[in-house]
């Protein structure tokens, strides 16, 4: 019997007040997602598609228009006051800058013993003792317990904010870019150590991401996001050989080839204009106005996600059609 999910958001909406009555941004528009123990999913898109509002939704940072969130088939919004916050601390998040989630008036060893103490460890000596082994699970010294956050480098902040996350024994992580103010060389080390977390603490994380390549080593699965909608979903694998949805291939014709002598249609046309704004997004699919294939029905349906393969899925109607027919469907529309 397949897993059943940690973390699962259904329908969920997030919108935002504008300046003129009756407006709002809808920058989260009916999005469902799944994570189990131990998976790493990336959920990528370009900048203003949404991530980061999803994900601040679901840690409770954004209150949800509509929609669900459950936590080991707990609904989270049904919850209030101590029960409300002790199941939402299983689900942490962790922010592209550290210094969003670190006091600088404060040690290190004084934020991550905050930590522990809202997660109810009362004895001095046990929080001391979980320092230690919590910096030394995220690589770092225990002498850095001593340190302010101003006085470590990028890679060690986020470390440390790793920590001060691990704390209270979470569930889910919810990263919010969380390599991408961080050096190159220093990249690598990060991303491998979420790998060793998710392992070693059977630990859900939603790794979120401007571009499909950061993602493409550490994620099992992968959620593409556009315009606040999920368009495209499936193991990563899959969706990197196979992408179906016409964003999906813009996005991936980005990301540099992991194995070169892969063969993929490298000539993909650029991406036309500019995101449309979440306040009146596009009738239909919403990808519509940028996306060379469209045709006059794509304004009329809003697409549903529909079956690709097993566990892949695509909300693209005019891709559907070409797949069946086993050929990139830029190739097609270069051809036509
Ligand atoms: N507090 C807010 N009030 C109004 N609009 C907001 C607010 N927060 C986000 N938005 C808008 O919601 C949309 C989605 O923003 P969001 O930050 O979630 O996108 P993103 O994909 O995470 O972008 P980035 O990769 O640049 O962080 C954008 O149009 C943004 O301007």
């Amino acid at each position: 019997m397949a897993q059943a999910p940690v973390l699962k958001v259904e329908n969920l909406s997030t919108r935002f007040k504008t300046g003129q009555r009756g407006k709002f941004v809808h920058a989260v528009d009916d999005v469902s997602i799944e994570l189990r123990s131990g998976e790493i999913v990336g959920l990528v898109g370009e900048s203003g598609c949404g991530k980061s509002t999803l994900g601040r939704t679901i840690v409770g940072l954004e209150k949800a228009h509509t929609g669900k969130v459950f936590l080991d088939g707990v609904e989270l919004n049904r919850l209030n006051g101590r029960e409300a916050r002790e199941r939402r601390r299983a689900v942490q998040y962790v922010f592209q800058d550290p210094y969003s989630s670190l006091n600088d008036r404060q040690t290190i060893g004084e934020t991550i013993e905050e930590a522990l103490l809202i997660g109810g460890l009362r004895s001095r000596e046990e929080r001391a003792a979980q320092i230690t082994k919590l910096l030394d699970q995220v690589g770092l010294a225990s002498v850095v317990k001593d340190r302010y956050s101003r006085e470590l480098s990028g890679g060690q902040r986020q470390r440390a904010a790793i920590a001060r996350s691990l704390a209270v024994n979470p569930r889910v992580l919810i990263c919010d870019e969380p390599v991408s103010a961080l050096d190159l060389s220093i990249r690598a080390q990060v991303m491998n150590l979420f790998l060793d977390l998710r392992k070693e603490l059977d630990v859900a994380i939603l790794f979120i991401a401007h571009d499909l390549g950061l993602v493409r080593q550490a994620s099992s699965r992968v959620y593409v996001m556009y315009l606040g909608k999920i368009v495209e979903h499936g193991p990563s694998q899959e969706l990197y050989d196979n992408p179906s949805h016409p964003y999906s291939q813009f996005l991936l014709s980005s990301v540099p080839e992991a194995d070169p002598t892969t063969e993929r249609d490298r000539e993909l046309p650029m991406l036309a204009g500019e995101l449309p704004s979440p306040v009146d997004p596009p009738s239909g699919c919403r990808f519509r106005t940028r996306c060379p294939l469209v045709a006059d029905r794509c304004s009329l349906h809003l697409p549903e996600p529909a079956t690709v393969s097993p566990a892949h899925s695509s909300a693209c109607i005019r891709a559907r059609e070409m797949h069946a027919k086993r050929r990139s469907i830029f190739v097609e529309h270069r051809a036509a």
